[in-house]
């Protein structure tokens, strides 16, 4: 007799976890060729690093969503070297403007090298700690949607930053009323909804430094995210686990 759970049946194992991505990348609205060479380049050339980028597929879902929502302008808290940036400068088209935040000097000079040779001109990349560059934002228009993909430990913080800078009524605000925030990586291999030894991630996270101080983070997050009043939220468990919220004034 069956029984019915509230678990995904989709991913049993690792291989028909990788089948059924497969499977749901080539059964979706094609990347052009640019961006799914790029993502190419950048795990050949930065083998050390390019597991930051979001995947093909997760691009696939970001365009789709950003159209459905009709965004026109993005902000970007974590750039690398631009792929993601270069996703959304593809969904919101040439009209679009894409703003990112990025630490790093090397990264950003890698996307906006990208950037020129392909003639995408509609984004700025911000260089300098965005703990501190959020806040120092003074858009002359708000942002439709903002994608949190930085260091983990700094989720809360951009959290307070995006609400603090987005209030009812002020002029130059950072997220307009109704404007989404897409929050990557808030489940971290399942880590911060079971951080138990007995999970098999626990083992390749347990050496990473800061690991259990991101999972508080995420957790301080996710609970901010759900309960905040001038929120809605939907944390879905694919990728890496992405939180949606909706700004609702
Ligand atoms: C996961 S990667 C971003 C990947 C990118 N969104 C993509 O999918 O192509 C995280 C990036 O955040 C940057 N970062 C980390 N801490 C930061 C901070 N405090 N301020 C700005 N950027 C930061 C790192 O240098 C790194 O490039």
């Amino acid at each position: 007799m069956s029984k019915k759970t509230t678990s995904a049946a989709l991913f049993p194992n690792a291989k028909v976890a990788a089948e059924v991505t497969t499977y749901s990348a080539s059964s979706s609205t094609a990347l052009p060729k640019h961006l799914v060479d790029y993502h190419a380049w950048v795990d050949e050339n930065r083998p050390q690093d390019a597991a930051y980028m979001i995947s093909n597929l997760q691009a696939q879902s970001l365009i789709f969503f950003a159209r459905a929502f009709g965004a026109k302008r993005v902000l970007e808290i974590g750039s690398y070297v631009g792929y993601s940036a270069l996703v959304w400068a593809h969904a919101l088209g040439e009209d679009g403007k894409v703003t990112g935040l990025e630490f790093s000097e090397e990264y950003a000079k890698i996307a906006n090298a990208t950037f020129e040779k392909h003639g995408v001109k509609n984004v700025e990349i911000i260089v300098g700690d965005a703990l501190q560059t959020l806040s120092a934002l003074n858009p002359e228009e708000p942002y439709d949607l903002i994608f949190i993909d930085a260091q983990k430990s700094g989720y809360p913080s951009y959290l307070r930053d995006i609400l603090a800078g987005s209030q009812p009524g002020s002029t130059n605000r950072l997220l307009r009323p109704g404007g989404f925030i897409v929050a990557d990586n808030v489940l971290r291999r399942g880590l911060v909804a079971d951080g138990s030894e007995d999970n098999p991630n626990w083992q390749l996270q347990r050496h990473v430094v800061h690991a259990e101080e991101d999972l508080v983070a995420l957790r301080e997050f996710n609970k901010a995210l759900a309960t905040h009043e001038r929120l809605e939220a939907l944390l879905l468990p694919v990728f890496d686990g992405v939180g949606f919220a909706r700004l609702l004034d």
